[in-house]
């Protein structure tokens, strides 16, 4: 059966793990679904994964619609989330019509990078039909504000503000939140106090899920390794025992351990 936002919700009232993993292109897609991965991120991580730039910025709708249709076609079932690049959601007007492209493309839902003031954003979109996941604390489309891929929230007013900016962003009707490189505490809480599922990535093992971009698990991407990341393929006889073995450490608990978070 088909994944959908409600499977997403039931598995954290039930307590269950679930887990995310980017994919760009129809194989890759068919790869993921076909072994137990139950959100496929089309991530503007595509940006740097697969055109080689050193940011996330430069990726454009037309690159997304491409890699979302793409997706589409090999996918069996997982629930499809598409990345809002850069500036496509810098007006409310032009991020209704932007998630609507990105819909027709063949996406289940979109995430938007930002906080409180997206608000009125989301609530047209959720208004409109359009799930949204809330994307917090490191924001890859904020590198040049934040000066890196910094870890975001270690201090206290800082880790206050994310969880209201995530808890605005609730209200205003976001059905999931996701939240990068932050206290393994803080993720703990967010998961604890909001009613949504809480996918992370390098921000401890406490959250409802984990996402990781598909060349990091299979230990092929360039550059300096992230220390939430694990390399699955190694060890493993194949890409399809990979995906396998990441989905069942998420499940069990044992990914991520202590050592691939921060604080
Ligand atoms: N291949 C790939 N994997 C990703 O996870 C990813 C992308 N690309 N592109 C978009 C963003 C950029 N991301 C990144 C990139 C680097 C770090 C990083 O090096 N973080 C330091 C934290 C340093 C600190 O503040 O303590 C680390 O040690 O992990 C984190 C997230 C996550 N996303
Ligand atoms: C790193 C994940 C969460 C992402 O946003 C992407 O792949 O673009
Ligand atoms: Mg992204």
């Amino acid at each position: 059966m088909a994944t959908t936002i409600q499977t997403l919700h039931k598995l954290k009232t039930e307590r269950e793990k679930f887990s995310c993993l980017t994919a760009y292109d129809a194989t890759f897609a068919h790869a993921v679904s076909t072994n137990g991965v139950d959100v496929i991120l089309v991530g503007d991580s595509l940006g740097m994964v697969l055109q080689g730039e050193d940011s996330t910025l430069p990726v454009t709708m037309e690159d997304m619609i491409y890699h979302v249709q793409c997706v589409k076609n090999g996918n069996q079932g997982s629930l499809i989330m598409a990345d809002m690049p850069f500036m496509s959601y810098a007006t409310p007007e032009a991020a209704m019509a932007n998630a609507a492209e990105l819909m027709q493309a063949g996406a289940h839902m979109v995430k938007l990078e930002g906080g409180d003031w997206l608000c009125e954003t989301i609530a047209l979109l959720s208004e409109r039909g359009i799930p949204v996941c809330g994307h917090l604390g490191l924001t890859p489309q904020w590198v040049n504000k934040f000066g890196g891929y910094k870890v975001q929230g270690r201090e206290d007013a800082q880790a206050e503000q994310i969880l209201e900016h995530a808890q605005a962003m609730v209200e205003s009707g976001a059905d999931l939140i996701l939240v990068e490189c932050i206290p393994t505490a803080l993720g703990k809480k967010l998961a604890e106090t909001l009613p949504v599922p809480v996918i992370g990535i390098g921000a401890g093992p406490n959250t409802d899920a984990q996402v990781l971009v598909i060349h990091d698990m299979l230990g092929i991407s360039t550059g300096r390794r992230p220390r939430f990341v694990k390399d699955f393929l190694a060890g493993s006889e194949s890409i399809a025992s990979a995906i396998q073995k990441y989905v069942n450490e998420v499940k069990a608990g044992d990914f991520p351990g202590p050592e691939h978070g921060f604080e």
